[in-house]
């Protein structure tokens, strides 16, 4: 399904019925990264699925403006309104789960639960933000000088995906394929409005998010394991776990174990506490 919203076109799909329940895939990603969580989420939710701007089937604009964290918020908001949705649980891995905790601190009364995997809420400091948006220019230009397939061979390669070397071939193809299959100008342009360096620090928002909030991050992913400490102390109503052998991708590196905890996570009516 298409939907334009403010001269954007988004694609996105919709399963199943009950409260909804919204996915946000990472960078180099695409709706595709949920597929094999549908079958069994949509049993119990109504399973809603989006490109990002400048990802998978949605527009891929020269427009920068029109990837930065702000804006994409606010489209997402208008998505929501537009489908009649007051509100969300909302699941987000890396750049995903940036948008998904920058939509929570935007517009907090949509979001009901949040599930944050192997995520961050931004770079505290200005200098840090400086040198992130520098190394992420320098990243952008090389996607749009040396094209797609150089990009995704040099990111698969970095130590962050380590342990998806290990992975079952099909798996390494699935999450290929899902990246060979870019838009240049999206990554380019989605690393620069919306890298972590672009976008705002969430960091001192953290302690005025009350919903409940599941922190998920792979035991090997040693950077985003910190992250989540230290927003485990921070969020008011959150729980953290650290799945064993897992490394930064956990949905794809141990799906059975992340489906059923983002499952159990959900369907918990308590919620934390
Ligand atoms: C390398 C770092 O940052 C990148 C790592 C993960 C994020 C992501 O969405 C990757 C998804 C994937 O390829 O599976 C990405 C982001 O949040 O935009 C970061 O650029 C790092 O060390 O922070």
């Amino acid at each position: 399904m298409k939907m334009d919203i403010n001269g954007m076109t988004y694609a996105f799909e919709i399963s199943g019925t009950g409260q909804p329940l919204l996915l946000l895939h990472g960078f180099t990603g695409s709706m595709e990264t949920w597929r094999p969580f549908i079958k069994m989420w949509k049993e119990k939710f109504q399973v809603i699925i989006i490109d990002l701007p400048g990802h998978g089937q949605t527009d891929s604009p020269d427009d920068v403006s029109r990837y930065r964290m702000e804006s994409t918020c606010f489209d997402l908001n208008v998505f929501l309104d537009r489908l009649g949705i007051e509100n969300v649980y909302l699941l987000g891995y890396s750049m995903g789960g940036r948008v998904a905790l920058s939509f929570t601190c935007l517009y907090p009364n949509r979001v009901k639960k949040l599930v944050f995997e192997s995520s961050s809420p931004g770079l505290e400091g200005k200098l840090e933000r400086e040198e992130r948006v520098f190394s992420d220019e320098k990243l952008a230009k090389l996607i749009e000088e040396k094209g797609v397939e150089y990009f995704v061979h040099y990111w698969e390669n970095i130590p962050l995906f380590q342990t998806q070397k290990t992975l079952p071939y099909h798996l390494r193809q699935k999450i290929r394929k899902e990246r060979m299959g870019q838009n240049p100008r999206g990554l380019a342009n989605s690393l620069r409005g919306m890298g972590t360096g672009t976008q705002p620090s969430w960091w001192h928002q953290l302690n005025k998010i009350q919903i409940p909030v599941q922190l998920i991050v792979g035991e090997k992913d040693s950077k985003f394991c910190r992250i989540g400490k230290r927003m485990e102390s921070a969020l008011p109503n959150a729980q953290y776990v650290e799945i064993e052998n897992a490394g930064h991708a956990i949905h794809v590196e141990k799906s059975e174990i992340f489906g059923k905890i983002v499952m159990d996570f959900f369907m918990n009516k308590e919620g934390i506490h």
